[in-house]
């Protein structure tokens, strides 16, 4: 069964300091109504947060590739797994069968091999293969303490791999969680389609900066001549992004290495994949220092 002890309660409204908030720089927030809460004990200094319309575009393990490149470019990083029902963040770095500590005030994050700092739901289970059968408002509480609740320490960026859509735990973040850009990811037979377009409204009505889309599963090498080969026509995936006002930060093959990641150190997983990722995340890192 699912451990419920797991919520601890700092019960401090000290917690909404704006002089800790990663958002302190250029903040729109009307301080009367923010519901942002930020914890003392933890510095973070930028949240990355990593967004799909739907579920299996694989958002995950592209949280996990940004992560590991920001460590690899020598940032401190930690990676928050929003997805509660679904989590597969501990997967994809290796780590499952771990369990989180903590005190009687604070949840002590796992730390990969490389040094991210990691939390997910299924730290704090018994059995991972147990369903969370929790309703939304249970979710959005245990997400808000991951953030709240767990100590974090020193971050350049952290990285938050949120629940798919638009719903009510994804909701839960943009208000609580003091978020400076958010990546959003699809498949390009799903880039122009309504679920994407309410994706992206949804954070902009929340006021999140979109920092850009990655397309994944955008293409696949062929393993003969290595030439690119696109499934789907891009002409109306570039009309949307005009249209959208939004930046394609870059586009994903079709890799065995991706959907193997936790057997993989990340140096060995592509040579061009790293290309492609130290593209992407040098655009995010520009971005969010503006
Ligand atoms: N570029 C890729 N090449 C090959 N396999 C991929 C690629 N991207 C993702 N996958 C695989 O697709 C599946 C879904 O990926 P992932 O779990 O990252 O998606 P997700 O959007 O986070 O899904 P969910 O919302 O259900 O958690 C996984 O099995 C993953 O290994």
């Amino acid at each position: 069964m699912v451990n419920v002890n797991i919520i601890f309660d700092l019960g401090d409204d000290s917690m909404g300091e704006c002089s800790i908030c990663p958002l302190s720089k250029g903040c729109s927030k009307d301080k009367e109504n923010c519901m942002v809460k930020n914890n003392p004990l933890n510095n973070v200094k930028k949240i990355i947060a990593v967004m799909s319309g739907k579920g299996g575009v694989g958002k995950s393990s592209i949280s996990v590739l940004i992560a590991k490149h920001l460590k690899q470019l020598g940032y401190n990083v930690g990676i928050l797994d929003a997805d509660i029902t679904g989590p597969s963040v501990p997967r994809l770095l290796g780590l499952r069968g771990k369990r989180a500590g903590g005190t009687e005030e604070m949840m002590l994050p796992i730390k990969t091999f490389d040094g991210i700092k990691v939390m997910s739901l299924n730290f704090l289970i018994e059995n991972e293969d147990d369903p969370v059968i929790w309703r939304g408002p249970m979710i959005s509480g245990v997400v808000e303490q991951f953030w709240t609740d767990v100590l974090w320490g020193d971050l350049d960026y952290l990285v938050i791999d949120m629940p798919p859509g638009t719903g009510d735990v994804a909701l839960t973040l943009m208000q609580s969680v003091p978020i400076n850009g958010i990546v959003m990811v699809s498949v390009p037979q799903d880039l122009v389609s309504m679920i994407v377009s309410k994706a992206i409204n949804m954070a902009r009505k929340m006021n999140i900066n979109i920092l850009g889309v990655i397309e994944n599963m955008s293409y696949i090498i062929c393993p003969d001549c290595g030439k690119k080969i696109k499934l789907f026509n891009g002409e109306n995936i570039d009309k949307f992004l005009k249209e959208m006002n939004l930046k394609l930060l870059g586009e994903l093959p079709m890799l065995s290495s991706i959907s193997n990641l936790s057997e993989y150190s990340y140096e060995s997983v592509n040579e061009s994949l790293e290309w492609i990722f130290d593209l992407i995340v040098k655009n995010i890192i520009k971005d969010l220092e503006v």
